[in-house]
């Protein structure tokens, strides 16, 4: 099976290996910055690039699954994908925000030397981190929502890079801790998950040759979406090293 886009109605199982080639061949895994952030090739600085841009990925995954729930046309659907919000902003109860992501990943970049309020305020992103996550949210606002569901499904491919970026990152650097890197322990169960709802929906919703095509390429969108951060990180923080103005400059290094 390929990632080419076909002529001809696939079977739900065919259109999943499709997907799935989708991610063998783009998913972020394969990305240069990747292998230097998970073998310990990167300085604390470089680490920091990293956490500070990511953190605008994740405060902006809310929002896409707040325009994506407002798109869902029955209560069942709704209730189902709301849990998705609940993982990034927190669970109602006595300590919310503490157990969302968005706090846990606040957590990773103070963890790792970076000033809360600084990160918070996202000044310090570089523009094609912006670009890129913003796309995802336009993607999800206004493409079909068999398209926004499809183009979710990255995280089918999470869990692996997850495991190989924790042990990785804790063998690696002095400065990581199992405390810092708390933010992906419910993320291998969340995302299968979500992974299970979210694949069922398209191979479920995706019936004609031009639904299917609309799912692999809103999934290969993604992919690119994520690939798209990486090469911004790896173009300002590892070579050339040109950093934009206005982004983040690690401490110790000259413009
Ligand atoms: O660490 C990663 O490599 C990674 C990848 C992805 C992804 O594939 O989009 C997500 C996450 N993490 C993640 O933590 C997360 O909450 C998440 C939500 C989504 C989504 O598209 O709704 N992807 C991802």
């Amino acid at each position: 099976m390929t990632a080419e886009p076909q002529d001809r109605v696939l079977s739900p199982e065919e259109l999943e290996a499709a997907l799935r080639a989708v991610g063998a061949e783009r998913y972020h895994n394969l990305h240069p910055f990747h292998k230097l952030l998970h073998s310990g090739a990167l300085n604390r600085g470089q680490v920091q690039a990293w956490a500070l841009n990511r953190y605008y990925y994740q405060s902006r995954i809310p929002a896409k699954d707040a325009v994506l729930l407002s798109r869902l046309p029955t209560p069942d659907l709704r209730r189902l994908w709301r849990s998705r919000l609940e993982d990034h902003d927190g669970f109602p109860g006595a300590d919310t925000p503490a157990n969302g992501g968005i706090e846990r990943w606040l957590r990773l970049a103070t963890g790792v030397g970076l000033d809360r309020d600084y990160v918070q305020s996202t000044v310090g992103i570089l523009p094609a981190t912006r670009f890129a996550v913003d796309a995802y949210v336009s993607l999800v606002r206004d493409r079909s929502v068999l398209e926004a569901v499809a183009s979710s499904l990255t995280e089918m491919f999470s869990p692996t890079i997850i495991a190989e970026r924790v042990s990785g990152m804790l063998a690696n650097y002095d400065f990581i801790t199992q405390e810092t890197l708390a933010y992906f322990t419910p993320r291998l169960t969340q995302a299968p998950r979500d992974v299970d709802f979210a694949l069922a929906y398209v191979k479920e919703h995706a019936r004609t040759a031009e639904q299917q095509r609309g799912a692999i390429a809103a999934l290969t969108e993604k992919c690119n979406i994520l690939w798209a951060q990486l090469d911004a990180l790896h173009f300002a923080y590892v070579e050339p090293g040109y950093i934009p103005p206005g982004a983040f400059i690690p401490e110790g290094r000259r413009q």
